[in-house]
């Protein structure tokens, strides 16, 4: 498999200030050194205690966020450097579904015109009535219907707004997801329902996903590999399936032992 997202020496400071004029700002490390191989097709789990660094990390490989220090490649090309124009077509292959879709959703407007303009804007379409085809098809992909076109994002559950989300990265023809706990807040039935979507479209798309979440068995079950983060490195990386039995470094084994303790047969997802 070929390398699709790479991050080298990645890391992101931010600068405290205590609100108190005379005292220096604080500056500390977000993110701190992170080394990160994505193949394509790959689906890698983030984890770590909040606070440790997973979001900051998907914002910057997103490049939603400048680095401070380190860089990003995307299909083989750094894409460090990029003005925001440069960048556009990067936007449209790397997408990020936050846990709440709502929020990147406009109220004011019909989901299928949400999904639509996209589209004309960058070229995937080049007519409005051929966008409107696609979308009404990729609806149907994720599991909504061709009626939804003309409806609003109030008049969708949490479930939806997340399928709503997934359409609008197909629509655009994403390659690589960031999908920064996109489960989290969804009840478990729905939960199992959108991360089995996700399976199914990375098998026909071939898609790539960065996976950030706190649920381990839900991590166990949904990705191939894991990093974990603490205090902004990633300080392990191992396969999905072993990562009860095989986690070495004190976090992972505090996140794992946690888990574990409450009770060893309900936990696990599948
Ligand atoms: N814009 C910002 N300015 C200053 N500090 C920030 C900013 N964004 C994030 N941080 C800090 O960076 C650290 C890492 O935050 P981040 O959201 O990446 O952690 P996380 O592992 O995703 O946490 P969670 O699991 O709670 O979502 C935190 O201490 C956070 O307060």
């Amino acid at each position: 498999m070929t390398l699709l997202v790479e991050t080298k020496n990645l890391s992101k400071t931010y600068s405290i200030t205590s609100g108190f004029l005379w005292k220096k700002p604080h500056r500390f490390k977000a993110v701190d050194g992170v080394d990160l191989a994505i193949r394509s097709g790959e689906i890698v789990g983030l984890i770590g205690e909040s606070g440790s660094g997973k979001s900051t990390l998907g914002r910057l490989i997103a490049r939603l966020i400048q680095p401070s220090e380190g860089s990003v490649y995307f299909d083989g090309k750094d894409i460090t450097n990029l003005s925001h124009k440069e960048l556009i077509p990067y936007y449209r292959r790397m997408q990020v579904i936050f846990q709440d879709s709502a929020s990147s959703l406009n109220p004011r407007k019909t989901i299928g015109e949400q999904i639509v303009t996209p589209m004309l804007r960058m070229g995937i379409a080049n007519h409005r009535s051929e966008a409107e085809f696609s979308v009404y098809l990729i609806l149907e992909k994720v599991g909504l219907k061709k009626e939804h076109f003309t409806r609003y994002p109030h008049e969708f559950s949490g479930g939806q707004r997340q399928r709503i989300g997934i359409a609008r990265a197909l629509a655009v023809q994403a390659e690589f997801l960031i999908l920064d706990e996109p489960t989290s807040a969804l009840d478990v039935s729905i939960q199992a329902q959108i991360l089995n979507l996700l399976l199914d479209l990375r098998e026909e798309l071939n898609l790539t996903y960065l996976f950030i979440g706190h649920n381990l068995a839900v991590i166990e079950f949904f990705c191939d590999r894991v990093a974990v983060m603490d205090k902004g490195r990633v300080v392990e990386m191992l396969p999905a399936d072993e990562l009860y039995e095989r986690a070495v470094h004190p976090s992972t084994r505090k996140l794992v032992d946690s888990v574990l303790s409450l009770d060893p047969g309900v936990q696990r997802y599948s």
